[in-house]
């Protein structure tokens, strides 16, 4: 992973010694491209986690390859996992996931490095396990919420011993008295991860789990419905409170499974985008026909900022520039925003994109960063707690900071495409969800006619 800069934060401008800058690629003419997307980060983390706690091998074909996946498969290694890969012919892989007979107990050292799956999903793994972990990330995770998640697995039983600041990584995890308890209540205003990796965990644990959202917001609500079906298609016996705040799943046994894994709708955004950016048209092939993916969203909000949207009888979603982006008031968009932001920044009117302040302990505070990025390529916008206000201004070239998070990373690609001179720090950083970004990007803009 690129070390470049040393802190995502943008509060302060990180030191930039050997950052390397990429000319974002831009067009005078639309592209017209058709991209095949890598597979979805959430389903694959959520599905590798649930392989590891099944009672018999699994078998999860188009698996992402990435740095956050890549992390997973190590922490499963930890534990006893074992991992088969298979490439295949067409490019995609397929991991076999052999369950280890008993986890390890540890003590186990895990790498969480920038994933919020890993640092928030294995706890409970290890939970389950009764281990005794170390567990630690990127000098940004050490930033990452973590405590209400923790704080549910000491009500468990677990003790932990925090190394820096309390509630946050780095930990150790001792698991050996874990017991059960009649229900969990839970902070989830800063994450849904914290209700996703407990209820992924739920059926191995003892006695189930029951579990409740404290009051007040719960963060990225989409995700947690996208573990509650994915729990619900391999059988998980779960069920949820009519309020929607609450998690009852029955302790049992999960049986191995064949799944096969999305595109990653979610970093399909910037594609999408690049047909509304250039007055171009780009499909995405194997769009699901239903999906529990936000990035299932584009549809719906594409649409709104002026596209022609189609989904063709051959899978393939494809997005049309029409020649005009409207701005858009947009709730909830979760890991959209950064590329939503972008493409606001670009619109012929203002957006306000709104229920987003826990992006503020995502890769870096998203929020910051967007509201320093857009304001150097001409935008005005405010932050405020949870929202984003962006009114467009005339654009200009500038040198976009990527502060570790590959969401930035893409958007700046995105803005680079339709302003001329654009330069995006460390684009490799989006190796995190989707390493061959450069290149699918670089394959899209080909497509571009020379202009006059
Ligand atoms: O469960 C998941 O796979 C995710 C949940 C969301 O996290 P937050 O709830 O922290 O926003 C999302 O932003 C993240 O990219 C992936
Ligand atoms: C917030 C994100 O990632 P993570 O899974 O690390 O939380 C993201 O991918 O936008």
């Amino acid at each position: 992973m690129n070390s470049a800069s040393a802190s995502g934060n943008p509060q302060s401008d990180p030191p930039h010694a050997g950052t390397h800058w990429w000319p974002a690629p831009h067009v005078s003419t639309g592209v017209d491209a058709i991209v095949s997307v890598p597979a979805s980060k959430s389903l694959t983390n959520r599905y590798l986690i649930l392989a590891a706690l099944a009672s018999s091998p699994s078998t999860i074909h188009n698996t992402l390859i990435s740095r956050d996946t890549e992390l997973m498969l190590g922490a499963l290694a930890s534990f006893g996992t074992g991992i088969k890969r298979i490439e295949q012919a067409d490019g995609s892989t397929t991991v076999q996931v052999h369950p280890a007979a008993e986890l390890a107990t540890g003590p186990l050292g895990i790498e969480c490095g920038l994933a919020g799956t890993v640092m928030r999903f294995v706890p409970p793994l290890a939970a389950v396990a009764r281990a005794t972990v170390a567990f630690d990330g990127d000098p940004h995770a050490r930033l990452r919420p973590m405590a209400p998640v923790l704080d549910a697995l000491q009500a468990l039983g677990a003790t932990i011993d925090f190394a820096g600041d309390p509630g946050k990584l780095p930990f150790t995890m001792d698991a050996s008295g874990l017991e059960s308890v009649d229900q969990v209540v839970i902070d989830a205003s800063s994450s849904s991860q914290f209700i996703s990796a407990l209820l992924l965990a739920g059926h191995a644990l003892p006695g189930g789990l029951a579990l409740r959202a404290a009051d007040g917001p719960i963060a990225s609500p989409d995700h947690i419905m996208m573990t509650v079906q994915t729990l619900l298609e391999l059988g998980v016996d779960i069920t949820v409170d009519e309020d929607g705040r609450g998690w009852r799943i029955a302790p049992g046994e999960l049986a191995g499974f064949t799944v096969t894994v999305e595109p990653d709708l979610s970093n399909a955004g910037p594609f999408l985008a690049a047909a509304l950016a250039s007055n171009g048209s780009v499909g995405i092939r194997f769009w699901p026909a239903s999906t529990t993916q936000v990035g299932g969203k584009w549809v719906q909000i594409l649409s709104q900022m002026g596209a022609e949207v189609h989904h063709g009888d051959d899978g393939v979603l494809r997005v049309r520039g029409t020649g005009v982006i409207r701005g858009i008031d947009y709730a909830d968009a979760s890991e959209l925003a950064p590329t939503l932001a972008a493409l606001c920044a670009l619109a012929s009117s203002p957006s306000n994109l709104t229920g987003i302040g826990h992006l503020r302990g995502h890769e870096t505070d998203r929020l910051a960063a967007l509201e320093n990025e857009l304001a150097k390529v001409g935008a005005n916008v405010v932050a405020t707690g949870d929202s984003l206000a962006i009114t467009p201004g005339p654009l200009q070239a500038a040198d976009l900071h990527s502060y570790e998070d590959h969401r930035m990373a893409t958007a700046g690609a995105l803005l680079g495409l339709a302003i001329e001179g654009v330069r995006v720090e460390n684009i490799a950083t989006t190796a995190k969800t989707m390493p061959q970004f450069p290149q699918l990007w670089a394959d899209m803009v080909s497509t571009a006619k020379a202009a006059g």
